[in-house]
């Protein structure tokens, strides 16, 4: 499912926070918003779902998301916040369910199917030895991927995520950006995160999309985009970046001396 954005803007407490943002993905593929603290990425997902009103077009899959009710967004798109507030009493199958509530009847219960969605989703993160364990009682890393198993749940064929490894230990990064990759590749899904992590966005995304200061800095593949000038200039960061296997950029830190 294509998403467009076309010259999107957005106040914030009377503040310019984005400025003529463009950004076309392609269906079935991987964006990642990469930028410095305060640049407007998280802004820009909620712009995307239609939870920033601004200036400018959003579409979905042709469709207006700010023109969609709650129960129609959410089988549109899945998203997870950077800072989710959990109910710390339920447990991570029941929060996990939540992401099926878009296609459980009003005052109806969920189906055997549900069920069967949850469990699989909680399968492929290796969450099942945490299903019945209230979300309260989990590590920081479990959490987040307990956000994320609800998110899967929804099963919609677009997925925005908010700097969804951050929590997350290196194993557990690669797994979490390898099944996004896995459902992205099977179920054709297309994907928009920000990261902060720009190796890891460097290794999973089709494009880059830089922000600095609420406007559009670069975007292109990820060898276009990472490069020691762009991240000296915009992260004030010294940098030096290698060429991976596959040819995509790898960075590593450098002390000034
Ligand atoms: N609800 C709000 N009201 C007023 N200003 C806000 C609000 N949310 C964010 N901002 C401001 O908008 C700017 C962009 O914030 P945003 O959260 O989109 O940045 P970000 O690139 O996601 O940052 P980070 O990397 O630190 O998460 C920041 O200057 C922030 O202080």
């Amino acid at each position: 499912m294509t998403i467009a954005l076309r010259g999107l803007g957005v106040e914030l407490d009377g503040r310019p926070v984005l400025r003529g943002v463009d950004l076309d993905v392609p269906a079935g593929s991987w964006t990642a918003v990469i930028g410095p603290n305060g640049a407007g990425k998280s802004t820009l997902l909620l712009a995307l779902l239609g939870l920033r009103p601004g200036r400018g077009a959003v579409t979905i899959g042709g469709r207006d998301p700010r023109a969609l009710r709650p129960r129609e967004r959410a089988r549109l798109v899945a998203y997870t916040p950077q800072r989710p507030q959990l109910p710390d009493g339920m447990t991570v199958f029941d929060y996990t369910l939540l992401g099926r509530a878009s296609y459980i009847p009003y005052l109806g219960r969920e189906s055997a199917r549900d069920r069967a969605v949850a469990a699989d989703v909680l399968d492929r993160l290796r969450l099942t030895e945490f299903a019945a364990r209230p979300l309260g009682r989990l590590s920081g890393g479990e959490r987040q991927r307990a956000v994320l198993a609800r998110a899967l749940a929804q099963q919609a064929p677009v997925l925005i995520l908010d700097e969804p490894t951050t929590a997350l230990d290196i194993g557990h990064q690669q797994q979490v950006m390898e099944l996004v990759d896995t459902l992205r590749r099977d179920d054709g899904l297309t994907v928009v995160t920000t990261i902060h992590d720009l190796t890891l966005a460097g290794q999973y995304a089709d494009a880059l999309i830089l922000l600095s200061g609420g406007r559009v800095a670069a975007s292109g593949r990820p060898a276009d985009v990472l490069t020691r000038e762009m991240i000296a200039e915009h992260f004030d960061a010294r940098v030096q970046v290698a060429e991976g296997p596959d040819g995509r950029p790898i960075l590593a830190p450098e002390r000034p001396r």
